[in-house]
Order: C-alpha cells, then structure tokens, then sequence
C-alpha cells in the first residue's frame, strides 16, 4: 500500500472534487459519516459520555460532522470547539451552523485553560484538533489541553491523526495526543510507523473514504507499506519438477569463540526458507556445535581456531553472508576486505560485519551493488552518525543506499527497506521478537532468498515480512516473552503458508 504525504492527500482532495463533482463539504460529510460508523458500529448506542475536542480547520469539521450524527443517533455528547485561531474554514463552518440546527446543546467555545471542562477515566474523547494541516509545534493552552487529554485515562479516538503529529516532519517539544485508536483516511501516515513517533498512534484503521483511484494509482510515491498481500505478490512457488541445485547454494561466513549460536541460527534459517544446499564457513572451535545442530548443514572451518582470518577464495556460492558472531578482529576486518576486492555477486552483511564497515568506511565502495546489510539502531549509528530525528535519520539511509547502491535494513519495531529513494515498511511482526539471534535469522532468510534467485530488493522486503509472520505466529501460542530466535527460523514455512490462507493477516500494534 502507498503512503502519501500531506501535500499528496491535498492534492488527492483537489482531484476527487473536480473528478466526483462533489463539495468539499460533501466529501467531508462522506469522512465524517464514515468516522461516525466506525464508532457506533463499537458502542451501539451505550451511554458513555463523549467527548468531542473540535479545532477550526477541516479536522475539526470532521468532529463536527462526527458529533452531529452521535446526537442523532440518541448519544450523550459534549462537543468543545478548540478557538486556537480566528482563522476558521469554510466548511468548519457550514458544520457548525448544520450541528446549532440539530440541538439546543451548542458546542462550548474553549479560547484559554479557563475553559478546560473536566475529563474523566470513563470518558470517550474524541481527538479532531488537527490533522494533516498541523505545521507547527503545539504550544500554549492547546499544547495544556492536549495534557490535560493524555493524562486523563479517558479513551482517546483519534480522527485522522493523534493531534500535534505531522505526516512527513517532526515538531520538536510540541504536544500530541496519545491515541488509544486512529482511524485515518484513505491512506496511513509515515510518522505512523517512525520510532519516534508511533506510539501516539494507538490501534490504526484505515478508513477508505474513497479519493479519486486514478490518481492514486498512478501517485508517485517512493513510500511503501509491506502487509500480507505485497508479500503474496512477491513470493514464487516451488516447480514440481526441480532439485535442489534449482533452490541456491550459499555461503554464510561467520561466528567466533564463544558466538558459535548465531551461524547456527542463520543456517537454520537459510535452510528452513528453502536453501537448496548450505555451507557455513566457522572458526574451528564451533565444528561440532554445527554439524551436532544442524546435520543438513555443511561445514568449513577457518584455519584459526576462534575467530575469522580468511574467507574461503575457491568456493562457488549464489550468494554469501558475513558477520553474525564474528567479531571485529583486525584479521577477520582484513579478511572481509580482501575478499570484497573480487566479489561481485551481491553479498548480505550483518552484525559485527556492519560494524567493520563502519570501523573501515573505503569498504563500502567495495560492496557488491545491490548487497544487503542490516543495522538495528546502535550498528546504524556507527554506519552513519547520530540523527536529529526519525526523518533526517531516513534522509541519511537514503544518502548511503543510493551512494553505495545498496539495500539497508532498517531494524525495529517497524523494519524500513531503503533502496536509493525507495522505503519498504514492514507491517508484521511484534515485541517478542526483540531478542538475541532474531537479527542472525533474518539474515538467513534474505540470504536464502535471494540464493533461490530473487532479487536482493524481493529477497529482502519478503524475508522481513516473513520474519514478522513467524514471529507473530509463534508469539501467538508462546507469548512475547518464550519466543526464541530458533523459533521464528522454524515457523518461516507455516509463515510461507499463511501468505496464502484467507485468515486475517498477523499484523502488528502500534
Ligand atoms: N485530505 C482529504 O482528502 C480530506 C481531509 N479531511 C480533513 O481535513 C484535515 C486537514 O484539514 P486542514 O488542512 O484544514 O488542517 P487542520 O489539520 O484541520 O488544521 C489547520 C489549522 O490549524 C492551524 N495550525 C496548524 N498548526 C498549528 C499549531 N501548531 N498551533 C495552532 N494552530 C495551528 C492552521 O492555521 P495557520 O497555520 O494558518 O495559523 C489551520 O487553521 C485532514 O486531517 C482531515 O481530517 C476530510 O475532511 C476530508 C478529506
Ligand atoms: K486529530
């Protein structure tokens, strides 16, 4: 699914009026309606105080149109009408005159703390303050307000966006609304799914409220989210007539005295994401750790006993994998260098291979294109430096994937796949999954992956999404905090035949 950004959803607006021949207050009736069943769809009808905080743009007509139709329907409702500005919209206003039409209960005007009602732990609130028009830090009482909102314990539904969060920036030090749930149009926002930011979100839905699909079909957006049906469309079945030398042969390169584990992990992985034959290259002492393990996993051992000092020159793989457990020895640094001199098939690096790059920046320029590497946050610091914020943070991926053309994943609660301009956001997955080894697995699965043919972009965006689905699947019957590295390598395949089951998708919260 496309994400857009604000000036795209402006512009989407501007287009369904023209194509649809329909007002803006028409269109805003359609979202307001549509908000409206949402939530009496939840309530049907109880008599729980509401609570509608309404600002004087078009997110807050949208609470108006919300509030007139709860009144109508027998709910008890408060509507507040947040006068942070004179500058009132035209179809703000036309609401407000249609809800003094309908009930003798007028909305109250709050222009200071002085007007602040009371909120209490059983109230629903609705949040229709700013949505997508916010272009500045919220300060002052409406900054109080929007406290005074988040502390209350009540309920909070958020229309469109928690407000205070922008789409595509981020206001430092001003106030946002802590959502318990969003429902936002037409398409989700990308401070949605951003470290920073995501927890404001509460639960999400999408509301299709039915902009132009021309225009969103052929909007050029560089921002993707990744959910079930995008993870279908890029796997590709097994033939029935085929053997494994069909499937790839890789290499994965890795592990030292005492991190033996992660390389068994990422073949674990490789082999269960349907490797056709897999090779790990260890130091010495882990040999019989590995073949114990994993018997359909052949191995070669590096000279040295503890750590990596030579890559294997003569071996022949699709493709090959560096740096789970392998430490950053001087050796095993020079090691990586020489044999990235001759490489030219796209290689997947990880952990404390990343953290080489980072010690040695001229080996990026030796990266294969098209290579793989994947930093949670601490290796990506090293990588590229500290951030501002989440979106200086993705300027600056995007700056690296597109000098070195590579593919960066970015781990976290929502993994980001940068190539040059182009962001995947990974939908599945959940917070069992932090744990030790989750990153040596995923490797494993992008490198098999991509050793079955895919392309690196293919192997990788599918490898992430599948990881999250077996994460999810196994957490289900294990709870976050049983689940065990080992497990998600072992559940890829049922994750492979969700993707084609019609139970709803194992997604993740916010
Ligand atoms: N896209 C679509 O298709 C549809 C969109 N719809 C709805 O429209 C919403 C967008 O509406 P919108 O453009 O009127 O902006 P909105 O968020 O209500 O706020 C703007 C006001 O806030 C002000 N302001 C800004 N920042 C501020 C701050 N920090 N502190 C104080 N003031 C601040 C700003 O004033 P100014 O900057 O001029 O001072 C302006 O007055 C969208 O989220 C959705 O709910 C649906 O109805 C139908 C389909
Ligand atoms: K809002």
């Amino acid at each position: 699914m496309k994400i857009l950004t604000a000036a795209q959803l402006a512009e989407a607006d501007k287009v369904t009026l023209e194509k649809q021949d329909i007002t803006s207050e028409e269109l805003m009736e359609r979202a307001g309606t549509l908000v409206f069943n949402e939530i009496h769809k939840r309530l049907q009808g109880a008599p729980i105080p509401i609570k509608i905080f309404c600002g004087i743009g078009n997110n807050g007509g949208d609470g108006l149109v919300v509030a007139r139709h709860l009144i109508q329907h027998g709910y008890e409702v408060r509507t507040f009408i947040v006068n942070y500005s004179d500058k009132r919209s035209e179809d703000f206003l036309s609401n407000y005159e249609k809800l003094k039409e309908i009930t003798n209960d007028w909305p109250e005007l709050i222009k200071s703390k002085n007007g602040f009602p009371e909120i209490h732990t059983g109230d629903f609130v609705i949040d229709a303050l700013f949505g997508i028009g916010l272009n500045r830090a919220v300060e002052g009482w409406p900054a109080d307000l929007i406290n005074l909102i988040n502390t209350s314990q009540a309920f909070v539904l958020s229309i469109d966006m928690p407000s205070g969060l922008a789409p595509d920036q981020v206001f430092k030090d001003g106030a946002v609304i802590k959502a318990g749930y969003t429902l936002s149009f037409q398409s989700p926002k990308l401070s949605f799914y951003l470290p920073d930011t995501m927890e404001y979100v509460g639960d999400l839905q999408v509301i299709d409220i039915a902009l132009d699909r021309e225009y969103l079909g052929k909007v050029d957006s560089n921002i993707f989210l990744i959910g079930k049906e995008e993870a279908q469309s890029l796997y590709r079945s097994r033939k029935i007539n085929s053997h494994k030398g069909d499937y790839g042969k890789v290499l994965i390169i890795g592990g030292s005295y005492g991190k033996i584990g992660s390389v068994i992990l990422a073949s674990r992985a490789a082999m269960r994401s349907g490797t056709g034959l897999c090779t790990v290259y260890i130091p010495e002492c882990g040999y019989d750790a590995l073949q114990i393990s994993i018997p359909e996993v052949m191995v070669l051992t590096d000279q040295n006993s503890k750590m990596i000092t030579k890559f294997p020159s003569d071996f022949d793989a699709d493709v090959f994998c560096f740096g789970m457990g392998a430490g950053t020895n001087e050796a095993t640094a020079n090691a990586l260098g020489e044999f990235l001199e001759t490489q030219k098939k796209p290689v997947v690096i990880d952990a404390d291979g990343i953290n080489i790059l980072s010690k040695n920046k001229s080996l990026l320029k030796k990266m294969p294109e098209n290579s793989v590497i994947t930093p949670h946050p601490g290796e990506l610091k090293r990588l590229i430096g500290e951030w501002k914020d989440d979106f200086d943070k993705l300027d600056k991926v995007k700056a690296l994937s597109k000098k070195f053309k590579l593919i960066i994943v970015v781990k976290g609660a929502h993994t980001f796949i940068v190539n040059n301009e182009e962001v995947y956001i990974n939908s599945s997955g959940n917070p069992g999954m932090a744990t030790a080894g989750s990153g040596d697995v995923l490797s494993g699965v992008i490198t098999s992956f991509i050793g079955q043919n895919y392309s690196s972009l293919a192997a990788t965006i599918l490898a992430v999404y599948l990881h999250g689905s077996s994460g999810t699947l196994v957490s289900d019957q294990l709870g976050y905090e049983s689940l065990l590295a080992g497990d998600i390598a072992d559940n890829i395949g049922r994750a492979v035949q969700q993707l084609f089951n019609r139970n709803p998708e194992p997604e993740q919260k916010n």
